[in-house]
């Protein structure tokens, strides 16, 4: 998979959040998107997913020689980001289960595989309403690593864990994330360093 940008800018109204981006992302990589509070990295997150058009420029998606039509980008896609929440009434059995009837799991994976990952056997009946923010992380960090999708995009990923969560995190990108198209939004260090590629938005501005 390839996704490539050219001449893409987006604005809210009259700003301009960033201008003349020509890049291509493949698939096996992966990159960090940098950029300090409010410079557009989860703008042009959006726009890699599809679910946000330029306000300038081209964004086009292929597979080898086939092209992908971006209504049909988002079955590709697994994000994780802190503007997309879990459902909260469900408990963590349900929202697992929930999510899996819309993306297939990676390599069969069962819900109990998932639970155990997670190290949450013992909330697997507690409504993620009742989680605390740093197991909410997990839960969506492991949903997003454990879809089999080929891009895979994770925005501030290490939000809300502690170190421990942070190793976790580490080993599910070591585990899961090989020969995806991974791109990470973060101005941690932590969080990206393991990406070979890096775009810093105020080269765009
Ligand atoms: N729907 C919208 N309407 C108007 N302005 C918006 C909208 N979405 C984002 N913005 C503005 O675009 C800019 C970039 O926001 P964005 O969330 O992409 O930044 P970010 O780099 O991801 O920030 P953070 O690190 O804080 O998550 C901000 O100034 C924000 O206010």
């Amino acid at each position: 998979m390839e996704i490539t940008l050219e001449n893409v800018g987006r604005r809210f109204n009259r700003e301009w959040i960033f201008k003349h981006i020509n890049y291509t992302f493949s698939s096996g990589k992966s990159y960090a998107i940098l950029g300090i509070n409010g410079s557009g990295k989860s703008t042009l997150l959006q726009i890699l997913s599809g679910s946000l058009s330029p306000s300038q420029g081209k964004i086009t998606f292929q597979n080898g020689s086939k092209h992908i039509e971006i209504d049909n980008v988002f079955q590709k896609v697994s994000i994780a980001a802190p503007y997309l929440e879990l459902i909260e009434d469900f408990t963590l059995s349900e929202a697992i289960d929930f999510h899996f009837r819309f993306k297939t799991s990676l390599n069969n994976i069962t819900a109990k595989e998932v639970i155990a990952l997670l190290g949450m056997e013992k909330s697997k009946n507690k409504q993620i309403k009742y989680f605390s923010s740093g197991m909410k992380q997990r839960v969506k960090l492991a949903l997003a690593f454990l879809s089999d999708t080929e891009l895979l995009f994770l925005d501030e990923p290490c939000s809300n864990l502690d170190s421990q969560g942070i190793d976790w995190y580490l080993e599910l990108v070591r585990s899961y994330a090989k020969d995806r198209l991974t791109i990470v939004c973060s101005n941690q260090e932590v969080e990206y360093s393991f990406c070979e590629n890096q775009l810093r938005i105020i080269d765009y501005k």
